[in-house]
């Protein structure tokens, strides 16, 4: 059963006490893999994948059947500085896609076998624009977080969290730079793709949002009320209520790992139960990824978001949980073990 929680310490406290990975599980899963027919390690970060899956849902010989993939929309007041190069209409016609299955994430999750969920976060009602003052208040930071919590289907055992929102990769900068340091230019990119002039006023919009809200910002729940929106506070919601559930979550690209870090922020270890599915092209989510010190699975040059690297990757934990879980051993097979 999955706890409540009403207010912000709640959460943060929940997302402390959470679950650690089964000690019997992994060492069992790691006795298995040592006598498969291979030559030790020949399968390479498959076989740490397979173990690690196996220590969070506390099976030593896992197979993976529901995988879940969830996207949240929102929309964000900081479309006014002119940071995207499309339209704030474009989140609720993408939703539109998305219910119709005509977008890419739908096709990938299709072909990954995963279920795949819509939710759509007030988009008649955007975030406050965060150059002005705080982006969400603790009430609507906490319903956005709620309603990623209650989005995560018990019973799935692989969660991929993807987005909407244009907008989104000024807010993912903006989070970056205030947990991570550094120069706005370090985590600011062309997103759906502003030209250089774009770029430079983003870049700029971004340095001065986390001046004005650097001193307010005690850990990632407060840099996720104030410079997060509703889509990527949902995401981070979603990803907490997994650990709470034993259930392994592949990260998706720049927003969504902002988003994951406003908890690793907030408690640390508190993505130890994720993977990076993919590296994608915005140049600071391998920034992010190096901070938060996860090396991604697949690196094709995407700058999507939706969910659609993540997705992509599904299939290579099916394929390391197919490996670990149903090869023989070297006893069953007959073959001489060197
Ligand atoms: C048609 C379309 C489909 C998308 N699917 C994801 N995004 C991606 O682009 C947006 C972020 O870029 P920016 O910060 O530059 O607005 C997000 O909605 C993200 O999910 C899309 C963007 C567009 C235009
Ligand atoms: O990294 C991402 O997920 C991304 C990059 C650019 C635009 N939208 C999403």
């Amino acid at each position: 059963m999955l706890a409540d929680f009403q207010d912000l310490d709640s959460f943060r406290h929940l997302l402390a006490a959470a679950p650690a990975p089964d000690a019997a599980a992994r060492s069992a899963a790691a006795e298995r893999n040592g006598q498969l027919t291979k030559p030790p390690g020949a399968l390479g970060r498959l076989e740490e994948i397979a173990i690690w899956y196996a220590g969070w849902r506390a099976d030593p010989r896992p197979r993976l059947t529901a995988p879940q993939v969830i996207v949240f929309a929102g929309n964000h007041g900081v479309v006014a500085q002119g940071i995207s190069a499309f339209p704030a209409d474009v989140t609720v016609q993408m939703v539109a896609n998305f219910q119709a299955g005509g977008a890419a994430v739908n096709q990938l999750a299709g072909a990954a076998g995963a279920r795949m969920d819509v939710i759509a976060l007030e988009l008649d009602r955007p975030t406050a624009d965060f150059t002005q003052g705080p982006a969400m208040t603790e009430a609507e930071l906490l319903q956005a977080l709620t309603c990623g919590w209650q989005a995560v289907d018990p019973a799935t055992d692989l969660l991929v969290v993807g987005e909407m929102g244009i907008g989104n990769t000024t807010a993912a900068a903006a989070l970056s730079l205030a947990l991570f340091g550094g120069t706005a230019a370090d985590w600011t990119g062309r997103g759906t793709g502003l030209d250089d002039a774009g770029l430079a006023n983003k870049t700029r919009v971004v340095a001065e949002a986390v001046a004005l809200h650097a001193p307010q910002i005690g850990d990632g729940l407060d840099a996720l009320a104030r410079l997060g929106g509703r889509e990527i506070a949902a995401m981070a919601g979603a990803i907490a209520a997994a650990r709470q559930l034993r259930i392994p979550v592949l990260l998706d690209g720049f927003i969504c790992c902002a988003g994951a870090a406003c908890l690793e922020k907030t408690v640390p270890g508190a993505l130890d139960h994720t993977i990076a599915g993919h590296s994608s092209a915005e140049p600071g989510h391998a920034r992010l990824l190096a901070a938060l010190d996860k090396a991604p699975l697949l690196q094709l040059g995407l700058r999507l978001g939706e969910g659609s690297g993540a997705a992509l990757a599904i299939p290579l934990i099916k394929g390391a949980l197919a490996c670990h879980s149903d090869m023989a051993t070297f006893a069953e097979a007959g073959v001489s073990e060197g």
